[in-house]
């Protein structure tokens, strides 16, 4: 499904990738972890050639992206979709015209648009927002809108850029487990890129530890499941009282 083949990267002087072969089967939640600066962003960007490398093949769906015309690869990369921190979303759009947006970009009919876009924020659960604008969302509702985005061209990959990076430990267990639907559901293979070991642990299947640019090591894991976390006021209280004294002044 994903293969890289002895790909490098450098920036500059700095080798950020180097020469690392890496397969990735398909239908997998496949974890990318590390220390910050070990290349996981680099590595995802590779994937669907946001970065080129230098050296090496990458090839994703069958198609050796490493070999493709600039249109060719236009029309590779619908069937691999992207999501990020900082939800990258068009502000100055409602959520129906940010997820319709990339129907438009694949050339998709207007009249066909509606559909599309429906049923991508009702596998979101957020329908009910079409006509709302990025700024009226929670952090949460915003990466729902993204996966949306990137669920609209039906894409076999969706990558992942620390997509819970900027949200609280419940929202991040609301978007772990949408995305734990985009594979189940959809069959789509899903590669998560994050420090965060509880997301890891939460979901993925198979992961890989990367350190200074190298595979450090990879491994089969059993997801323990997404879990919700206590944020009542009073969970808050009981875990500070823990570390202190309480002030009821
Ligand atoms: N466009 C770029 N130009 C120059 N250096 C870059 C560029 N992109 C990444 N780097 C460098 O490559 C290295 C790997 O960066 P990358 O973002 O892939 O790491 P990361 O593991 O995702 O880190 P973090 O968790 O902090 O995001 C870093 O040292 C970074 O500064």
């Amino acid at each position: 499904m994903i293969e890289l083949r002895r790909v490098s990267k450098t920036f500059g002087h700095f080798q950020a990738i180097k020469n690392i072969s890496l397969s990735i089967p398909k239908g997998e939640i496949y974890g990318i972890i590390g220390a910050s600066g070990a290349g996981k962003s680099t590595l995802l960007r590779l994937m669907n050639i946001l970065e080129v490398p230098d050296s090496g093949e990458v090839e994703v769906n069958g198609q050796v992206l490493t070999s493709l015309s600039a249109k060719e690869l236009r029309q590779a990369r619908k069937s691999i979709g992207m999501i990020f921190q900082h939800f990258h979303l068009v502000l100055n759009k409602t959520v129906f015209d940010n997820v319709a947006v990339s129907l438009e970009l694949a050339g998709v009919h207007k009249q066909n648009r509606r559909k599309r876009v429906e049923e991508c924020l009702d596998f979101v659960g957020l329908k009910h927002l079409e006509s709302s604008f990025p700024s009226q969302l929670s952090g949460g509702q915003k990466q729902r809108v993204a996966i949306a985005r990137a669920l609209a061209n039906s894409p076999q990959v969706l990558l992942c850029d620390e997509p819970t990076s900027s949200l609280d430990p419940n929202t991040t267990a609301e978007i772990l487990g949408v995305l734990q639907d985009v594979q189940q559901r959809l069959g789509v293979t899903v590669v998560l890129v994050t420090h965060e070991m509880e997301a890891i642990k939460s979901i993925c299947t198979k992961v890989t530890v990367l350190h200074n640019g190298e595979v450090y090591d990879t491994i089969s894991t059993i997801p323990k499941g997404v879990e919700q976390r206590d944020n009542t006021p009073d969970y808050f209280v009981k875990q500070l009282a823990g570390n202190g004294e309480k002030d009821n002044a």
